[in-house]
């Protein structure tokens, strides 16, 4: 409308960012800075009439406040984690997500070396009793770092920093990450990748957690893992509270199980008085600080330099370098492949889930994989999406920003980054779905692993020799994703939502047995199918095939056939119950049903 003066673009900063950052946007648009914080209820009426929010951990960006933000166009979150912004609800509104993945990862390792020495030489509690006005040298009595063992879970982008520091200080380091890149590490130093968490605890003297915190590593560390642990040994946090289960650590020093802690990040922050992680913090043996891991004047320029240079693209048009949930597939251009780039990542997604968890030995990192395309997606001309679509569901599970940062520009590099190789196919001999013919159907293959990968052959080993391919197939039907074969089995599900993936005898009396153990905790099934043993050969004749993905290498001599025909001739008598679930389910009924009668596995699976 003529005479009509465009608003100045706002944004909001209800944190204390930067000003080497802020400074890029003060010209051309209004900032509204508050380093004191505001309240959830002022953050609510302030987002109204804002095009831009800048937050780091404590300003909780929920589903109602974006829906109260009508104007907002990006949340950018000044640091790595987003656990503090539903990313879900973002994507669902059109608003595009930006994080700063490596401006505070040196501060966040530093950070972690000081607490490890605090912690082994009593640095906290030394200076509270000094000035105090007392001299009790002989109560401070600490331990060395050097040539003791450190074990690092999660070994990626701050772990790896950890490791190299810790190397350098003349510590034997050794890891565990079923998705890190075994090369990768094996070039850093690390001693040794252990193929199960509870390998390395009871040989550590210190013990640090790098993994983000999700659905899967949340009490990672309890009870159970804290009594296998020396007396002696020490743990660390500086990723997120609720890796380790924060009451079973309270009770592990109580009880001597372990020796001392250094605690950066807490489940709530602050702690509230008369919980676990009050406790902790005022606790004896425990070193604490107030979430500094970033906190350094170096960090916090960067961050705040590398957010509002991409807050600033946005609001321009442009498109940002670190967006949290760029779309997989431009709408025009590969309008076709949607379901199948849909189905793909399912497929991936439950790859990680169901083969590779935390609890199972087959692994992410390092691993090759065949996609091979059946029918009219034989044909397609470019697939990019379709592998960008799996590496996106391959990497979700274990990712801060479940996956969605993956798209067709950087799928290539993420693939790199883990050592996962992904070899295409594309058959010329219709479906593979049995007898039935589909119009494209999609096969899923992980391949046995490159020779030399120690890490991998120790998993193999554990596994019986099983570990080195799986195979998962499915279709597409009137814009419904279909999984037709789950490794040796046969079946037909939809990779919808929260599933419960049971390997079991095939023995009458299985079904009513899982049925109590779900009703006992009142879980509500969905659906609940029963897959048996595959009858055909799964061959994939007429091919052409070639490496798309690069990875760590392209070894052909090690795309070893799938042991599927052996292990259906070993073992005869096996099913698969596949559930559909309402809701989520908690630690205690995976445990129920994995010791239940006749049962050989169990996995969740969120999709
Ligand atoms: N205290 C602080 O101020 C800071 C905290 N952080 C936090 O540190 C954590 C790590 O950050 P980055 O290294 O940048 O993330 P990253 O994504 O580079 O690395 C996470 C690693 O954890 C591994 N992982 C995931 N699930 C696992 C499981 N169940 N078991 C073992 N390994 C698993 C992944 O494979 C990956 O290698 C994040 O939670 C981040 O928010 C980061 C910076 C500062
Ligand atoms: O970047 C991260 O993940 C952090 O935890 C840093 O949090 P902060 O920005 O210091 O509130």
């Amino acid at each position: 409308m003529a005479g009509t003066i465009p608003h100045k673009p706002r944004i909001l900063v209800p944190e204390k960012v930067s000003q080497d950052g802020l400074a890029l946007l003060s010209g051309e648009y209004e900032v509204d800075s508050r380093p004191q914080g505001v309240s959830p209820e002022e953050l609510l009426t302030l987002i109204s009439d804002v095009d831009a929010l800048i937050v780091r951990s404590e300003t909780k960006v929920t589903a109602e406040v974006l829906r109260a933000g009508s104007r907002l166009r990006v949340v950018a979150r000044a640091g790595v984690g987003v656990d503090n912004i539903d990313v879900e609800a973002a994507t669902a509104g059109g608003i595009i997500v930006v994080n700063s993945p490596a401006g505070n990862i040196l501060a966040a390792a530093e950070h972690t070396v000081a607490l490890l020495l605090a912690t082994a030489r009593n640095v906290g509690r030394a200076d509270r009793i000094t000035k105090a006005g007392r001299w009790e040298r002989g109560k401070l009595v600490g331990v060395e770092v050097g040539r003791k063992t450190l074990g690092i879970v999660g070994l990626g982008k701050v772990g790896m920093k950890v490791a190299r520091m810790c190397i350098g200080l003349g510590m034997k380091v050794i890891a565990f990450d079923p998705y890190a890149n075994p090369d990768l590490v094996r070039q850093t130093g690390v001693e040794r990748l252990v193929p199960r968490l509870v390998d390395m605890l009871p040989e550590v003297d210190f013990l640090t957690i790098h993994t983000p915190l999700l659905a899967s590593t949340l009490d990672l560390i309890g009870a159970a893992e804290f009594s296998l642990m020396k007396p002696t040994a020490r743990v660390l946090n500086v990723a997120r509270g609720g890796v380790y289960n924060e009451a079973a650590l309270l009770d592990a020093l109580n009880n001597g199980v372990i020796a001392g802690a250094g605690l950066d990040v807490f489940t709530k922050e602050p702690p509230e008085q008369n919980t676990p992680a009050w406790e902790l913090v005022h606790h004896e043996k425990v070193i604490s600080t107030p979430h500094l891991g970033a906190s350094t004047v170096e960090a916090q320029e960067n961050v705040a330099v590398d957010v509002c240079t991409q807050v600033a693209a946005v609001l321009r048009g442009e498109l940002p370098t670190s967006a949290v949930n760029a779309p997989l597939i431009l709408p025009e251009e590969y309008r076709a492949l949607k379901p199948y780039a849909k189905l793909i990542e399912r497929m991936g997604g439950l790859y990680t889930q169901h083969f590779a968890s935390p609890t199972t030995p087959a692994g992410i990192g390092g691993r090759h994989f065949e996609l091979v395309y059946h029918g009219d997606l034989a044909g397609v001309s470019s697939s990019r999406p379709l592998l960008a679509a799996l590496v996106r569901g391959l990497v979700s599970p274990f990712s801060d920003t479940g996956g969605r940062h993956v798209n067709i520009v950087n799928a290539t590099a993420v693939a790199r980054e883990k050592g996962i190789v992904i070899r295409e196919t594309h058959a010329h001999s219709g479906s593979a779905t049995g007898g039935e013919v589909y119009a494209s159907s999609v096969t899923l293959r992980a391949l046995a692993v490159p020779e030399g990968t120690e890490s991998q052959q120790d998993r193999d080993k554990k596994d019986g020799g099983d570990a080195g391919s799986q195979v998962i197939e499915g279709y597409v039907s009137g814009n419904t994703a279909y999984i037709s074969r789950l490794d040796r089995f046969e079946a037909s599900f939809s990779p919808e939502g929260t599933l419960l993936i049971l390997h079991n005898h095939d023995e009458p009396g299985k079904i009513g047995g899982v049925g109590s153990v779900l009703g006992r905790h009142g879980v509500n099934i969905r659906f609940m199918q029963v897959a048996s043993l595959a009858k055909r050969p799964k061959s994939l004749e007429n091919g052409r095939s070639e490496v798309v993905v690069l990875g760590a290498r392209d070894d052909t001599q090690a795309m070893r056939a799938s042991s599927l025909e052996e292990g259906v001739k070993k073992n005869g008598n096996e099913a698969l119950m596949i559930l559909g679930i309402d809701g989520d389910v908690g630690k205690e009924v995976i445990e129920d049903l994995r010791t239940a009668e006749g049962i050989l596995n169990v996995s969740l699976v969120r999709l």
